[in-house]
């Protein structure tokens, strides 16, 4: 492929403060470093976590003004001098997980996610809503020549870290496993990967809507929590004695603690959403005698990146995704706010 001609300036939804204006406007074409891809993204899925980070619920460092988004889909059409093994024309993904120093302990045993000199998307470097935009070499995701840009972009965040977190529950095929807050972005992409690995489905959510999605995307019991007297003895109940793991996806504290209660004895509630401020209570008692476990997920590595993706390229991930424009940003965060989005908004950069 030739070098083709990049622009000097691209438009770009960017935000100087925290809860601010969210301006769509001509901002610069970013230059890779000598590690860079440089990247014409094409997609970008909508994250909560892009919703949350503009809104100041995490405790993240940020830059601003800031460019958010951390699901870009699009082609390589720049390098660094460094860069080895990618070449112009090359598809690539963007990930929340920018770039990570491959030498500390952490990166050496492939937990890449704690590395002390991580350098993540949409935080500390502008992100994927934009045209045009910069990506560590090692860490972009390799996604193959031929694949729907759009429909692979919210795999990068909200697909990969679902499967992520199914790995981190540590279940059996045949197991059940409940998601709370299935029909979300997140949990739909957990409903399919979770019908792919085997297990079975109960989802928690709200609405005819919803309910009616989520069997058409392969769960089996849908559980209305806002229709539900006793969410976790419905639970129990449904799945005969408590989910053998509970992905929490749901922006709500009261349903991460619930999920201690549903957990089956000796299973796995995996904490995934991240609601301001939220402490997750487990009564110490319950959780002895059942020998249950908490533990945390966060993305995953460049190996759970490859094993997403090729779930995806087998045709086993086929979520319907909601299309619209960079510039309609707002009024995405916005549905995100109110509980309105079913799966997942993905933003064409062109419009
Ligand atoms: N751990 C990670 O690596 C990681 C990665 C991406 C996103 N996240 C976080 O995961 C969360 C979800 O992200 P998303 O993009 O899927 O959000 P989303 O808004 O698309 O989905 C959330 C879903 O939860 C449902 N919900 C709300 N309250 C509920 C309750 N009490 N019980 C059951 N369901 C309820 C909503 O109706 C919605 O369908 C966010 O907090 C986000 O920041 C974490
Ligand atoms: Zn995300
Ligand atoms: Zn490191």
């Amino acid at each position: 492929m030739s070098a083709p001609t990049i622009p000097k300036t691209q438009k770009a939804i960017i935000f100087s403060e925290v809860g601010g204006k969210l301006e769509y406007k001509d901002i610069p074409v970013p230059v890779p470093k000598s590690n860079e891809l440089l990247i014409n993204v094409l997609y970008s899925g909508v994250c909560h976590s892009d919703l949350h980070i503009w809104q100041g619920d995490l405790p993240l460092p940020l830059k601003l003004p800031l460019v958010g988004g951390h699901e870009g889909a699009g082609v390589v059409v720049g390098m660094g001098s460094n860069v080895k093994g990618w070449k112009l024309g090359d598809y690539a993904g963007i990930k929340f997980l920018n770039g990570t120093c491959n030498a500390c302990e952490f990166c050496e045993q492939s937990f890449e996610i704690s590395c002390p000199h991580a350098d993540f998307t949409g935080t500390v470097h502008d992100g994927s809503f934009q045209q045009y935009a910069t990506a560590d070499a090692v860490q972009a995701a390799r996604i193959p020549q031929g694949t729907d840009l759009a429909a692979i972009a919210p795999l990068l965040c909200a697909g990969l870290t679902a499967y992520k977190a199914l790995k981190s529950a540590n279940m059996r095929p045949g197991q059940w496993v409940a998601i709370s807050g299935a029909c979300g972005g997140l949990g739909t992409y957990a409903i399919q990967y979770a019908t792919a690995m085997g297990y079975r489905v109960l989802g928690i959510d709200s609405g005819e809507e919803k309910a009616k999605y989520f069997k058409t995307l392969g769960g089996e019991v849908f559980i209305d929590y806002k229709k539900s007297k006793d969410v976790v003895a419905d639970v129990i109940k449904a799945t005969d004695g408590g989910a053998h793991g509970v992905l929490n996806i749901a922006v709500d504290p009261r349903a991460i603690s619930m999920s201690t209660k549903y957990v089956r004895s000796n299973g796995t509630s995996v904490l995934v959403s991240l609601p301001k401020d939220a402490v997750c209570e487990s009564e110490v008692f319950t959780q002895v005698v059942k020998s249950t476990s908490i533990v945390g997920s966060c993305v995953g590595n460049r190996a759970d990146t490859r094993e997403a993706i090729d779930f995806f390229t087998r045709g086993l991930i086929k979520i319907p995704i909601h299309m619209a424009p960079l510039s309609s940003l707002p009024q995405i965060y916005d549905k995100l706010m109110q509980n309105e989005v079913v799966g997942r908004f993905v933003v064409d950069t062109s419009k």
